[in-house]
């Protein structure tokens, strides 16, 4: 492999721009680079650790109408990741060591980005019975979750996380206790109650993160919580951390952004689970990120088909794009308002995510000797979000036609540029 020189990029956006060499897939010197080889233009650009997402759903094995993980893949490296943890709900389920070997290897081929399985807490995602996480953890398998379902069967869960913690795996819990959302629609609360439709009340997300923290202090393994909604479930990580539970946990970035306002026109692209909530939650959730409360962000990147959106509300499924968007959102409402800086931002996007799912060569530091994971970002561009431009067949984007700041300009994994201006080298 030819040398990278990657011109005129500002680490975590401090000091004068300065070019890096990449050689071997390893940052080789920082300054100024005589050396010749393959050559990116920074133009300037702030030059991050390439992003983690600990919550993808790539679709593969079962919906390849709706995403691949070569167009997942595709869809990471534009959005500057350099790693993915790919959801166990596909079809069939990722629980046993076949399906998760297989995504894996498919990751691999294509190239782009990191793909790592995540593997189904219980068999079939049914939460009656816990799947195999011996054979699957020595598949590689580094972060277990139902995402789809609450594992909420307490004494399930307790083994669940007795098991992570003799594995050294980490159980990822989409929290809501479903006797408290059947039929559940729309956040619980006064707009909810305006449009007519049924609440999914912030207790049921709560009462389960403050369960699952008591589990993991009684047991004394690690927890992480997905897609946090609710001001109330950032009190109870608050107050879980500082009695020394080992809980991490990630927000997404619609839900920093959107409010259950959006409801009022019923188009189902603004459904999702959890559902968006209300201004007063995205506030506490961007503060809870600033102040480390929630750790880190994570898509919860969600394809569907036109069929499952362009449908009535109620038979809508939930979920929204996020991968192409999300450092776009987090500029928006983390860096523009003062609340996180470009090392916040280095923190949130790769930092963290990495050491949750216990990544040795992400989420590393800007330094000679460390792996090139790299991520590009001009932060001085707007531009448009138009979902059919996007890569995939999904356009379930709730951003559609806004205007946002900061682009995505090169990714780079291990040395090799995965995306360049917006579009897959061939
Ligand atoms: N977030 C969603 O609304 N949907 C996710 C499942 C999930 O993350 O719970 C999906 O798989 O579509
Ligand atoms: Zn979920
Ligand atoms: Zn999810």
């Amino acid at each position: 492999m030819s040398p990278l020189i990657i011109r005129g990029v500002r680490p975590y956006g401090e000091g004068d721009p300065v070019d890096v060499l990449v050689r071997d897939g390893v940052i080789a010197a920082i300054g100024e680079v005589a050396e010749e080889g393959e050559e990116v233009d920074g133009a300037g650009a702030v030059l991050l650790p390439g992003f983690v997402d600990l919550h993808t759903h790539l679709r593969e094995p079962g919906r390849e109408d709706t995403e691949t993980i070569a167009s997942g893949s595709a869809a990471a490296a534009l959005g500057g990741y350099t790693a993915v943890f790919a959801m166990a709900n596909t079809n069939p389920v990722a629980d046993n060591a076949v399906v998760v070997e297989h995504v894996a290897r498919r990751g691999r081929e294509v190239g782009l980005v990191d793909v790592h399985p995540v593997g189904a807490v219980t068999v079939g995602l049914a939460g009656e019975k816990l799947a195999e996480l011996g054979t699957m953890a020595k598949a590689g398998v580094r972060v277990f979750s139902d995402d789809g379902h609450c594992v909420h069967d307490p004494l399930l869960m307790r083994r669940a996380l007795e098991y992570s913690k003799a594995l050294d795996v980490v159980v990822a819990q989409h929290a809501e206790e479903p006797r408290l959302t059947v039929g559940a629609q729309a956040h619980e609360g006064e707009q909810a109650s305006r449009l007519g439709l049924q609440g999914w009340p912030a207790a049921a997300e709560e009462a389960i993160v403050a369960r699952d923290c008591l589990l993991a202090k009684q047991v004394g393994a690690r927890l992480h919580v997905c897609h946090v909604s609710t001001s109330g479930t950032a009190d109870v990580l608050a107050w879980a951390k500082a009695r020394g539970t080992e809980v991490s946990a990630e927000v997404t970035p619609h839900h920093l952004l959107l409010t259950d306002e959006r409801l009022a026109t019923y188009d189902p692209v603004n459904k999702v689970n959890p559902p968006l909530r209300t201004a007063a939650d995205t506030e506490a959730l961007r503060r809870a990120l600033a102040d480390g409360v929630i750790d880190c962000v994570a898509t919860d990147h969600a394809p569907h088909a036109v069929q499952d959106k362009d449908c009535e509300w109620s038979a809508a499924r939930p979920g929204m794009l996020g991968l192409q968007t999300a450092l776009s959102i987090v500029v928006e409402t983390m860096v523009n308002t003062g609340l996180l800086d470009w090392r916040g931002v280095a923190r949130v996007m790769s930092e963290r995510p990495a050491a949750i799912a216990g990544l040795p060569d992400q989420g590393r530091p800007i330094e000679v000797g460390e792996p090139a994971n790299l991520t590009l970002v001009d932060p001085g561009a707007r531009w448009v979000v138009r979902g059919a431009e996007f890569a995939g067949v999904a356009a379930n984007t709730p951003f559609e036609g806004m205007e946002l700041p900061a682009r995505v300009v090169a990714t780079v994994l291990r040395g090799r540029v995965t995306a360049s201006s917006g579009r897959i080298p061939a």
